[in-house]
């Protein structure tokens, strides 16, 4: 794995080291966190388990070195992230493969996500130097009772040390989405990775060092987010925190200080299917959506909502597509991969046993090996049933059959998770309409949920985030607004 370009990042012990102010580190603790193969259950590599004075050091660092970053033209932050985008290219081989290896991600779309993690870095740039590079200015004379005597300049200026903390399933694209718009914003960056996918982040963090970034404006600490997490989120040296992940979000945004908060956290993604919609559409974007990367994506599709009318055509277009899904490892780019954990895939399986004791339909059969689990269909779900409800994160999707629409949007908005839903009907006012009163941060009309592209906006809404992602919003939330007030001694009115 080790090559030139990424020589320095592995210690001699062989395990991963942490990155701090332009250097690669050993930790003093002296231990090292294991990073288990998904599909192997062995542990593939090692990494340093950091110490608290080791947190404290890289937030002192932050502070002082996110001063001079602030005074970097915005130009030149814009040229280096292109430049980091460029090695994410070039050296992307290695980062894939330790995605494959991490968190079984199939070898086609690890690729893919550190390329689009490159694309994300370019637009960040061009984005950047637009949305930052203007500001306003306001005249006194638009409220009642004043003259134009004060202007005042109203600009964006850096928060300071933003705390990022991604998660397992994209522990690079998730990584750099918030990497990106927070150096461009002149923040510098605390990143936490995830234990599973940390390799893959340090190699990510290898290409912002060689693209040239200034010492301390990118610091990588490592360690389980068990043992240090809370003392990262709750350091004072915090002036932001943007973390995707599960409920461990709300648990941080009941701890943080007196700091934006950007979360994404779990979805329950529904797919609504209208008695008028175009089934063929519908089975390939159910079949897609719900079983991408094994259903491990916050926007995978959760619980199909079909109307009673269509019901049965559907199943018969969808449960052929979901047999021919091929089953195995990641390096072999099948469709359906181990999930990340035996804890995961006994919680997965807890759900599926609690929906066959309640009476749920099996369309193919549970299967499982380790942590390889076959993709399984239930038909004839009810909300008594836990599947109905909660996030599997796996490769599981229930079928629920609704007599009318608005049956369907009852329990959509009855979920405390409110990431993304979708719908399916060929009336485009009635698919508004049904947009509307989905209670969701995003719906997508006759497509199955996504994240992407990265530039649209992205959010959550009730348990299932604080804020919105998205290039744009991410830069707008990562500054924060200053006024400057220039009182003149007389009105002073242009061409007047
Ligand atoms: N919205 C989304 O895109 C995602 C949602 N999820 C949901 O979360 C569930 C659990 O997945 P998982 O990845 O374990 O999610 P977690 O929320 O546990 O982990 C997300 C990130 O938070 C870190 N973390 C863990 N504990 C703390 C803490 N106390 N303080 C600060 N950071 C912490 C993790 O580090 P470490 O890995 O070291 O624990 C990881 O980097 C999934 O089953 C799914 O429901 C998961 C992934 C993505
Ligand atoms: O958090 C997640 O799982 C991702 O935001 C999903 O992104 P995607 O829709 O591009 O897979």
């Amino acid at each position: 794995m080790a090559s030139d370009f990424y020589g320095e990042i592995l210690a001699p012990s062989g395990a991963y080291k942490y990155f701090i102010n332009g250097d690669w580190k050993e930790s003093a603790s002296g231990k090292s966190v294991a990073i288990v193969n998904p599909s192997t259950r062995q542990t593939a590599y090692n990494v340093q388990a950091c110490t608290q004075a080791e947190v404290n050091e890289m937030f002192e660092i932050s502070r002082s070195s996110q001063k001079q970053w602030a005074q970097t033209p915005l130009w030149k932050r814009a040229e280096l992230l292109k430049k980091a985008a460029t090695l994410l290219r070039e050296h992307a081989l290695p980062i894939a493969s330790c995605l494959v290896t991490e968190i079984a991600k199939p070898s086609r779309d690890s690729m893919t996500e550190v390329i689009r993690s490159a694309d994300l870095l370019d637009y960040t740039a061009e984005e950047g130097v637009r949305v930052l590079g203007q500001g306003k200015i306001l005249n006194s004379d638009s409220f009642p009772g004043n003259g134009r005597n004060k202007l005042c300049l109203v600009s964006k200026v850096a928060l300071g040390v933003v705390l990022a903390i991604p998660p397992f399933n994209y522990p690079v694209n998730l990584a750099v989405s918030k990497i990106g718009p927070a150096l461009m914003a002149g923040n510098v960056v605390v990143l936490k990775p995830p234990t599973q996918g940390v390799v893959a982040g340090l190699h990510m963090a290898q290409c912002f060092h060689k693209a040239g970034f200034p010492k301390g404006v990118l610091n990588v600490i490592t360690g389980k987010g068990s043992e240090i997490g809370d003392f990262l989120t709750t350091h004072p040296s915090v002036n932001c925190i943007s973390f995707t992940g599960g409920d461990t979000g709300i648990s941080i945004s009941k701890k943080a200080g007196m700091v934006p908060l950007q979360m994404e956290l779990g979805g329950k993604d529904v797919c609504i299917v209208c008695e008028d919609a175009n089934l063929d559409l519908a089975a390939k974007h159910i079949v897609k959506g719900g079983f991408s990367y094994s259903g491990q994506r916050c926007t995978a599709v959760k619980l199909v909502l079909v109307h009673d009318k269509v019901a049965d055509e559907l199943v018969s277009k969808i449960v052929p597509q979901v047999q021919k899904l091929s089953v195995g490892m990641p390096e072999n780019d099948c469709d359906i991969t181990p999930v990340i954990s035996e804890t995961s895939a006994n919680f997965i399986q807890g759900l599926v046993l609690d929906a066959k004791e309640k009476g749920a339909k099996f369309l193919t059969e549970f299967k499982r090996e380790g942590n390889l689990l076959w993709p399984t269909l239930l038909d004839h779900v009810t909300p008594a049933m836990r599947l109905a409800w909660e996030e599997p994160f796996g490769p599981v999707l229930p079928i629920v059959r609704v007599q009318t629409v608005e049956q369907a949007i009852e329990h959509c908005n009855k979920n405390n998770i409110a990431l993304q839903g979708c719908v399916f009907t060929q009336d485009i006012n009635r698919a508004i309409m049904i947009s509307d009163a989905m209670e969701t941060g995003t719906v997508q009309i006759n497509a199955a949920p996504a994240r992407g592209p990265d530039h649209f906006p992205f959010q959550g809404f009730r348990d299932s985030g604080i804020g919105s992602q998205g290039i744009t919003n991410s830069l707008e939330m990562m500054v924060k607004t200053k006024s400057t007030v220039i009182n003149l001694e007389a009105e002073s009115y242009a061409m007047g």
